[in-house]
């Protein structure tokens, strides 16, 4: 794994200059998937997916042994202000379900058979309420940043960040708007469960953050720290951990595709070792997958977080590799091919 970076300027630094899939490694996948026992293009978006993971993982016939599923979780200043369906407590004791094993993605996890580990990121203080300050200082979002990069399992070989953070919805909501654009009524939805007026009154506080910290969001990293939240930033670190290592991502809802969206902003092609697991029933997930030019994989009205709708695609990633990797050919079957 390469080193951690140690200042935001390193971690800025590594974003020019990413490794990418083996073109040699993709030209052989796609030979053998040529000659495998199906009439050609069959097994429709599987072929690609197991195409794109060999490519990434160096071998035209890989396997997944390792999954490895983290959840970040981090408490919100900006809950304070009325924008989520629950009250801020709800996070630790999320945490300490998932520690139980009661959750959903503990049941995602062993059924897919991925490892499930949670990092809490100093609960017990929340970031600032993004409305009148920067939601971190540098060292918060340094700090949480390498806590995702140090997250990432040496020998993984899929990786999904989940997150658990009430409010986080806004932050994400915010964070997308100052990366891509548009107002909070473009990025605001439900989250955890809220009404119209509550849709409206998170708007509200999305378009306050983004007028407050407007002259300072031109920078990607800049923006994460000043509107973001440490389980966002842990999930860009980690991403991009898993890119310095040549280790496939599946991004999960709303939430992680914004703390994604960062690097996708940083550097065109970041996001090249990541597919989109699902698309989230949260409003704005399609507009926001769109810019990353991500065409979900699934579309099951989730909306829950926690890496759900990511692990539920590591099902279908798992059947793409299986079929391509243990498939027979023509020739070792004795199937006459078309
Ligand atoms: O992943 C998603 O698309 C998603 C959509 C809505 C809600 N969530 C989860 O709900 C929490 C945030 O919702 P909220 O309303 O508190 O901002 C957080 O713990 C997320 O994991 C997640
Ligand atoms: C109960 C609950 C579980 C969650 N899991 C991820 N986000 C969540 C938000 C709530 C409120």
């Amino acid at each position: 794994m390469t080193d951690r970076p140690a200042t935001l300027q390193e971690f800025r630094d590594m974003l020019v200059d990413l490794p990418a899939a083996s073109a040699g490694v993709i030209a052989a996948a796609e030979a053998r998937d040529a000659q495998l026992t199906k009439p050609p293009g069959a097994l429709g978006r599987l072929e690609e997916l197991a195409i794109w993971y060999a490519g990434w993982r160096g071998t035209a016939r890989p396997t997944i042994e390792a999954p490895q599923i983290v959840i970040f979780a981090g408490n919100h200043g900006v809950a304070a202000r009325g924008v989520s369906a629950f009250p801020p407590e709800v996070t630790v004791q999320m945490v300490a379900n998932f520690e139980a094993g009661g959750a959903a993605i503990n049941q995602l996890a062993r059924a897919f058979g991925a490892s499930m580990a949670v990092v809490a990121l100093d609960l017990e203080r929340p970031t600032a309420d993004f409305t009148d300050a920067p939601a971190m200082t540098e060292a918060e979002v340094l700090a949480a940043l390498q806590a995702g990069w140090s997250a990432v399992a040496e020998d993984a070989d899929v990786f999904i960040a989940g997150e658990m953070g009430i409010g986080n919805t806004t932050s994400a909501a915010a964070l997308a708007a100052a990366l891509l654009g548009g107002t909070g009524a473009d990025w605001a939805g439900r989250g955890t469960g809220l009404d119209t007026a509550g849709v409206a009154l998170k708007a509200g506080v999305v378009d306050a953050g983004l007028a407050h910290h407007a002259d300072h969001l031109a920078d990607p990293i800049e923006a994460l720290r000043r509107l973001g939240g440490r389980e966002l930033a842990a999930m860009t670190g980690a991403i991009l951990a898993a890119r310095m290592a040549r280790v496939p991502v599946i991004l999960d809802g709303f939430i992680a595709c914004s703390a994604a969206a960062v690097l996708a902003r940083a550097a065109p092609g970041a996001l090249d070792h990541a597919i989109a697991g699902h698309l989230s029933a949260e409003g704005a997930h399609a507009r926001l997958l769109a810019a990353l030019d991500k065409v979900p994989l699934l579309d099951l009205g989730l909306r829950l977080g926690e890496g759900s709708g990511a692990a539920t695609a590591l099902a279908v990633l798992k059947a793409a590799v299986a079929c391509h990797s243990g498939m027979a050919t023509f020739a070792e079957a004795g199937v006459s091919d078309g």
